[in-house]
């Protein structure tokens, strides 16, 4: 953790982890041209999904784990919500998962298998431990890694051949990522939520907007967020197609991480707290790109289309695709419509859903549940939808247990479920079927993703409770 001297040029928050993070700098070749950093890793997060080829190619190779320590493990991609303390019925599955626990066992990785106290989707786990710190670099075979740069850290998804170079090594050969600033000016206003933000920026910003970049969300807006609000922001960078998504780490960051399990203690929590605050972006640095948004002017948001760009205020209507000016994009308006079986003109509080699912690593948290069981008190979900409600980790869902919020679930009419990825992508039994129509808290809302044939409607925890009770999209506001 090397400081820089105080005359050295401003520099973001994303270019202070890099910079100290780099083991070996990029050569720089006889044309000028700079080659890639070797980069320390510090976290590895693993799931049964992307390691088995790593670990295969470990043994292949007569490798070691270079640092068990670092590395934690988790299943939640393949595990049945319904009974986890059984084996899983599903041959593909339950082989992924054996995989996972064989390898982890020969490798000396902590694993948190089905059925343990701490097992959940992993970038759950991984903040619910501690292990996710402001100012550290974290990995992991998996999209949505960008979750934990909520804290501050650098945390990217990475393929299959990167996961096993980590593994061997603990360090990956990157180069370093443009910047880009998405600065959220003014207040959120009431029952306005950081998904609803999140949606609103990526349809701002398109899909492609963050490639190549990191994008460090900040201003206002951002600043007030809890830790839960703010890894739903991060989580969702990777659907901006960035490479990663961070926030500065301030008191809210220090009050979340201060006495879990992983965080440091005493002493080495004030050095680490001295560390960390100086990791805020320099006045006067300057970001590759920027771009502003207004809090205040936003309203509760849904995606009407299949990728999860396709977002609008949920008080519009159905988008006219020969009303949008771009070729390629109205063409995609016009297949996302047929797909998702909506018809331009209709308003968006109209359109029925039969399924709910609230979970996944944006929005399985323990705040996402709170506000989902404010709505559903004393409501029921409407006849003939049926509402999925899973928790992010087996931990979330003793809490929720705890605070009484399982009862209010299975009251309305909610199936409450153990923790896992579920519905988000289905890999385990929890599938839409064709035809079924979906308002989900999950983060991709691509053809097919929750089940073949099923449509998506990318909504807040919130948003989606309320469409439950209504038995169309609606926001809480509307059920009073
Ligand atoms: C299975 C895994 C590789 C995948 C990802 O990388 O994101 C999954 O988590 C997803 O959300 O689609
Ligand atoms: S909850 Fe969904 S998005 Fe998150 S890791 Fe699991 S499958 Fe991927």
């Amino acid at each position: 953790m090397t400081q820089s001297p105080a005359t050295s040029a401003p520099r973001t928050l994303a270019e202070k982890v890099w910079d100290d993070h780099v083991v070996v700098p990029g050569r720089v070749d006889e044309n000028g041209e700079t080659g890639p950093d070797l980069i320390y890793i510090d976290l590895h997060l693993v799931h049964e999904v992307t390691s088995p080829q790593a670990f295969d190619g470990l043994r292949v190779a007569g490798r070691k784990l270079r640092r068990p320590d670092l590395t934690i493990a988790t299943e939640d991609h393949n595990v049945p919500t319904t009974d986890i303390f059984s084996p899983i019925a599903d041959q593909v599955s339950a082989l992924q998962v054996e995989t996972l626990r064989r390898n982890c066992a020969e490798f000396g990785v902590r694993l948190y298998p089905m059925g343990d106290d701490e097992q959940g989707i992993v970038h759950v786990v991984g903040p619910q431990l501690g292990l996710t710190q402001p100012g550290m670099t974290v990995v992991c075979g998996d999209s949505h890694t960008s979750t934990h740069g909520a804290f501050g850290a650098i945390a990217m998804g990475i393929g299959t051949s990167e996961v096993e170079h980590v593994m061997a090594t603990q360090t990956l050969s990157l180069r370093p990522f443009k910047t880009m600033a998405i600065n959220v000016d003014g207040e959120l206003p009431p029952g306005v939520t950081a998904k609803d933000l999140i949606l609103a920026i990526i349809a701002e910003i398109g899909t492609g907007g963050g490639q190549g970049h990191v994008l460090e969300y900040r201003g206002p807006a951002i600043e007030k967020l809890s830790m839960e609000a703010r890894m739903t922001i991060c989580n969702m960078s990777i659907e901006a197609g960035a490479r990663a998504g961070m926030i500065a780490p301030d008191q809210i960051t220090y009050d979340f991480l201060k006495g879990r399990p992983h965080a440091p203690q005493g002493d080495d929590w004030d050095a680490a707290v001295q560390y960390w605050d100086s990791l805020q972006t320099d006045p006067g640095a300057v970001y590759d790109r920027e771009v502003h948004i207004d809090a205040s002017a936003l309203t509760p948001f849904v995606t009407w289309g299949t990728n999860p760009g396709q977002g609008l205020p949920l008080g519009a209507d159905v988008p006219n695709p020969a009303d949008i000016l771009d070729e390629t994009q109205a063409l995609a308006a016009e297949r996302a419509l047929e797909y998702m079986d909506l018809t331009p003109g209709t308003p968006l509080r109209e359109v029925e859903v039969n399924t709910v699912f609230v979970g996944s690593c944006t929005n399985g948290r323990i705040e996402d549940l709170r506000a989902v069981a404010d709505v559903l008190k004393d409501r029921k979900v409407a006849d003939g939808v049926r509402m999925l409600v899973v928790p992010g980790s087996m931990k979330v869902r003793a809490q929720a247990e705890a605070e009484g919020l399982g009862e209010i679930f299975t009251g309305a009419g909610a199936e409450w479920r153990m923790a896992g990825c579920s519905m988000c992508l289905g890999m385990n039994p929890d599938q839409l079927s064709p035809g079924d129509r979906c308002a989900s808290t999950s983060n991709r809302n691509f053809e097919g993703r929750q089940g073949k044939g099923g449509r998506t409607h990318l909504v807040s925890p919130a948003v989606a409770a309320a469409t439950a009770v209504r038995g169309r999209l609606a926001a809480p506001a509307d059920l009073d």
